[in-house]
């Protein structure tokens, strides 16, 4: 890096992340740089790519890495917008690090290696304790989910919140600055936070300083419920694809609530369709798992809960929640499995050729899909 013709002459050091997951031992993802005393037009003139919209970040002509000048934030209103932004040559890195949320995550390092901690980031790792860089960490509320998130990621490396900064973090709830977040944020950091390895430290969090009564009311208002689907986050379907975790998790997470709460919570955080249907699908699958469990198997519980998942129509759904279903009951998994595979090889197109149109042939299609499940259970002795 020192030779990087690029960088020649310029005061760069690596922040953030880089600096903090490389001490822990944890996987760098992407390194971020600083740059103290230089101008935007230095930045464009040496072939760096402008990107930043809200503060001056550029991209390096080749390695693609992201350039920040060094900059300070001062909170001018709530919420997101409410930011006034200072970059200029004058800014220091202390300066710049002093505007950080937590003293890990204010770390910097010369392209060198060496060290610049001015507010003992690298004890605070040592000691495994998420701390506040300073009392401006409640100008911005998404802090504290950003905290409850670093929480998500390293509990299991021992890290707790620094009792201080738990304050702080009551502190943003009890003023109401925490209800100024717009959906488009707590949905993003929430999103992140069900990828970490243990998501369930991120709700635990938010409920324990009473964030998530006010983010996710629906969710907390039950705090047994709450208990239950936070252990259910680790139990997913088997084969499901990396990138379908985070829906898979808050499927799991918000499955036990009714449709009336399940979609209040969904409209507030402006969920992705594609999260709301799975979401619908798991609670669907639960609904059908309950009456089994009360009532026994018969082929009206099933076609009801193939008919809710839009199974017809959509059959790449059905595999997954059986999956799902098997974590809970693998013998009804079983004839679920066996149920699907008969009803679905009864085609539209079989009974056109019998002569069946329009409405008559949709009820003649239910009536045999409805029959070859009930000879499949019939068959098996998976009855509860
Ligand atoms: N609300 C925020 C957002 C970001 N930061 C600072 O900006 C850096 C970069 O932010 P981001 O890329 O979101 O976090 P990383 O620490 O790089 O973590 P991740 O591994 O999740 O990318 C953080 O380290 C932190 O110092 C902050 O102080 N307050």
């Amino acid at each position: 890096m020192p030779e990087d013709p690029h960088l020649q002459g310029l005061e760069v050091y690596r922040v953030g992340g880089a600096v903090r997951d490389a001490r822990l031992g944890w996987p760098v993802k992407d390194t971020d740089w600083v740059v103290v005393g230089t101008t935007p037009e230095e930045m464009r003139r040496r072939g760096f790519k402008p990107v930043g919209r809200d503060f001056p970040v550029f991209l390096h002509p080749e390695s693609h890495e992201e350039f920040a000048l060094a900059r300070t934030e001062r909170k001018s209103g709530h919420g997101y917008t409410g930011f006034e932004v200072h970059a200029s040559p004058e800014v220091s890195l202390e300066e710049d690090l002093a505007r950080r949320d937590l003293t890990i995550n204010a770390m910097a390092e010369t392209p060198e290696g060496v060290l610049v901690d001015p507010h003992g980031g690298l004890a605070d790792l040592e000691a495994r304790q998420l701390r506040h860089v300073s009392p401006a960490f409640v100008e911005d509320p998404l802090r504290v989910l950003r905290t409850a998130r670093f929480l998500a990621r390293y509990a299991g490396l021992g890290f707790v919140i620094a009792e201080p900064t738990r304050r702080l973090m009551r502190e943003l709830v009890e003023t109401g600055e925490i209800s100024h977040l717009v959906a488009e944020r707590v949905w993003t950091e929430t999103e992140k936070a069900l990828t970490e390895p243990w998501p369930e430290v991120y709700f635990r969090v938010l409920d324990g300083c009473g964030a998530l009564a006010v983010l996710m009311p629906e969710l907390a208002a039950d705090p047994a419920a709450l208990d239950e689907a936070l252990q259910r986050l680790h139990r997913l379907p088997e084969d499901i694809a990396a990138e379908a975790q985070a829906r898979w998790r808050w499927a799991r997470l918000v499955e036990h609530l009714d449709d009336e709460d399940r979609d209040a919570l969904a409209g507030r955080l402006r969920l992705p369709r594609a999260h709301r249907e799975l979401a619908t699908q798991a609670a669907r699958t639960r609904t059908l798992l309950a009456r089994v469990a009360r009532h026994g198997l018969d082929g009206a519980r099933v076609m009801a809960w193939l008919d809710g998942i839009d199974a017809w129509r959509r059959s790449d759904r059905v595999a997954p929640l059986i999956s799902l279903v098997s974590l809970e009951n693998p013998a009804l998994a079983e004839d679920l499995a066996l149920a699907w595979r008969l009803a679905q090889q009864i085609l539209p197109k079989a009974l056109v050729a019998e002569g069946y149109r329009g409405r008559e042939l949709g009820e003649e299609l239910t009536r045999r899909r409805w029959e070859a499940i009930e000879g499949v259970l019939a068959a098996t002795d998976g009855r509860p």
